[in-house]
């Protein structure tokens, strides 16, 4: 017999960021600000944090664990390396189910065998797998209601994103960018999976609206890419996406235009590297905005855009700022896609000199790897030294922003490259990059770099520094607190005003998860996943080599306030 379950509505969802009783949506909230109004736990108590349980995932499956953990009636859902789904009973760690995904030998995962979590609605529990599916479950057994067909992981496509539910549709992307997949943003009934629109990124592209051609992606804009090279251009929004309901729109980024070797596609590759505002009732794009014309140093544009007040000159501006990947911090108008701010959120940036406010174009200095049919023998392009590297000055890795510091607390991270072109031709199921690099160390004491942010004068208020990447997600609370984690295995608290860090815990494996934080039965609890892994070790070149000894695992730590702190 199945246990009863409280189903989840559309106005839960719409209400998650200020229901501190559950955690329904990857964001703590649509708008992803990651910010919880709790103060129970805060600057003055934070150093009696103590764990309550943890929960291993157990199995010889280890690999990256970057979830942030859904909170819903007594149950916590999160996922698991190897696209694996557990339900825990939230009070006492003690598993209720698990649905292993039966993963198929050819999966193309670019970046590690992650996923960033699930979400929920009405009674059922939905996440994507590597195999590019999307399966929902019922929250009570975990027995599997729908599962729908992403894209052809044959072909490049994989899933690793948290999915978005606006309005009764659950909202995903795809992977596969390095495999010149077409990129996607689609639309499909929570309940049934049934689609409903589905909006290819690139110019040139049919969308669909109730299985009915919806228009041509850019149509009303001048052809961007060269010859056929459209159809492969890839652009994959490969990270969840923010919905805001008061312009309602969804924010979502787009990735690499495929392949890597930009001589290969001249123009500005549209809408590759861009954030674009997608009306969530039928899939048109009303505006776009690219950070990285014709990108040629694998700089997705998927980071998160995330909603919030602009304060300038005594106006208030619907806003949404992001931390590109390109070493820039951009502060766009949500409503019409104007820029309004740019700066830079690292110390070096090679490719561009700052980003014109005026045309919000960048400047660019001319860092671009050569091109390989103007090399003596054609195929090695002239190598130059990047910086950022192609991870980024910001990753994947969810920033947060708080509306009482106004500040935003972004993860970042110090490293260039040396990056050279390589002819490629396409082949389906192949690598499309058409490029090599050596990711390289800029400074000897750190490479991860937590910096506080102020999008109105681009100050850094503080930063905190990092031996090891900073490879994991932000939280920050109304009890003036940031929390994240560090590859050495630490979960940390600082002080959201002075960066002073105020508690620590040694997880066992490297933090690079997400995040969480409820109230249950009077008292607030937080959770993060613990076990080390993601793109890093496997791309890092000199920077893996440094970070070779840090080990893997695979768990869940929650967290509360020692007795003591409570009674004081
Ligand atoms: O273009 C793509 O489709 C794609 C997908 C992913 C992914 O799905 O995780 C990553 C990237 N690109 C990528 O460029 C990247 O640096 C990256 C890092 C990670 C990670 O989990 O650590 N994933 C990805």
């Amino acid at each position: 017999e199945e246990p009863a379950v409280v189903p989840v509505t559309d106005e839960d969802i719409l209400n998650d960021h200020n229901t501190p009783e559950n955690v329904l949506t990857y964001g703590l909230g649509l708008q992803g600000q990651r910010f919880s109004p709790m103060t129970q736990i805060n600057k003055e108590n934070v150093a009696d944090l103590v764990p309550v349980w943890s929960f291993s995932f157990g199995g010889e499956k280890q690999r990256g664990q970057q979830a942030q953990p859904i909170v819903h009636d007594g149950r916590m859902f999160v996922t698991a390396s190897y696209s694996r789904l557990f339900a825990i009973d939230v009070r006492t760690g003690t598993e209720l189910w698990e649905y292993n995904h039966r993963l198929p030998d050819g999966i193309m995962p670019c970046c590690d065998v992650i996923n960033r979590g699930a979400v929920v609605y009405g009674d059922l529990v939905i996440f994507g797998t590597l195999d590019a599916q999307l399966v929902a479950l019922k929250q009570s057994t975990g027995k599997v209601v729908w599962r729908e067909r992403l894209g052809d992981y044959k072909a490049g496509y994989s899933y690793t994103a948290a999915p978005m539910i606006v309005k009764g549709k659950v909202i995903t992307g795809v992977s596969g960018g390095e495999f010149g997949v077409v990129g996607k943003v689609e639309a499909r009934d929570a309940l049934t999976g049934k689609l409903v629109w589905s909006r290819p990124v690139i110019q040139g592209h049919m969308g669909t609206l109730d299985g009915k051609d919806n228009g041509i992606t850019g149509a009303d804009l001048p052809m961007s890419w060269p010859g056929d090279m459209w159809q492969t251009g890839g652009g994959a929004p490969w990270l969840g996406g923010t919905y805001d309901a008061e312009t309602n729109l969804i924010f979502i980024g787009t990735g690499n235009p495929s392949p890597w070797n930009s001589h290969t596609r001249p123009g500005d590759n549209l809408f590759a590297t861009s954030t674009l505002a997608i009306d969530p009732d039928t899939g048109v794009i009303k505006w776009h905005y690219q950070t990285t014309p014709n990108d040629g140093w694998d700089y997705d544009g998927v980071n998160e855009f995330i909603p919030f007040d602009y304060e300038k000159d005594g106006q208030v501006i619907k806003a949404g700022g992001k931390a590109d990947r390109n070493g820039f911090f951009y502060v766009i108008n949500r409503e019409n896609g104007k820029l309004l701010n740019a700066f830079k959120t690292v110390t070096q940036v090679g490719w561009a000199e700052r980003i014109d406010l005026e045309t919000g174009r960048p400047v660019e200095t001319g860092l671009r790897p050569g091109n390989p049919a103007a090399s003596k023998d054609g195929k090695k392009g002239e190598s130059v030294f990047a910086s950022p590297s192609f991870l980024g000055a910001k990753n994947w890795m969810p920033m947060a922003y708080n509306p009482q510091t106004k500040l935003f607390y972004v993860p970042l991270n110090e490293w260039g490259m040396d990056l050279w072109n390589e002819p490629i031709t396409y082949k389906k199921g192949a690598a499309y990059l058409g490029a090599g690099f050596t990711v390289k160390l800029l400074y000897e004491d750190y490479i991860g770099v937590l910096r506080a942010i102020d999008p109105v004068t681009g100050e850094w208020k503080w930063e905190y520094k990092n031996e090891a990447p900073l490879w994991g997600g932000i939280m920050t609370t109304a009890g003036g607190l940031v929390f994240t984690g560090t590859p050495e295995g630490y979960f940390k608290a600082f002080d959201a005003e002075t960066g002073a860090e105020l508690w620590k815990f040694q997880t066992g494996s490297g933090v690079i998860g997400v995040p969480a934080t409820w109230e249950m039965d009077g008292q607030q609890y937080i959770a993060v996943l613990s076990g080390w892994g993601g793109a890093v070790p496997l791309w890092g070149g000199e920077v893996a080599k440094r970070i070779r000894e840090l080990n893997q695992g695979g768990s869940v730590w929650v967290f509360k306030l020692h007795r003591s702190a409570l009674s004081q």
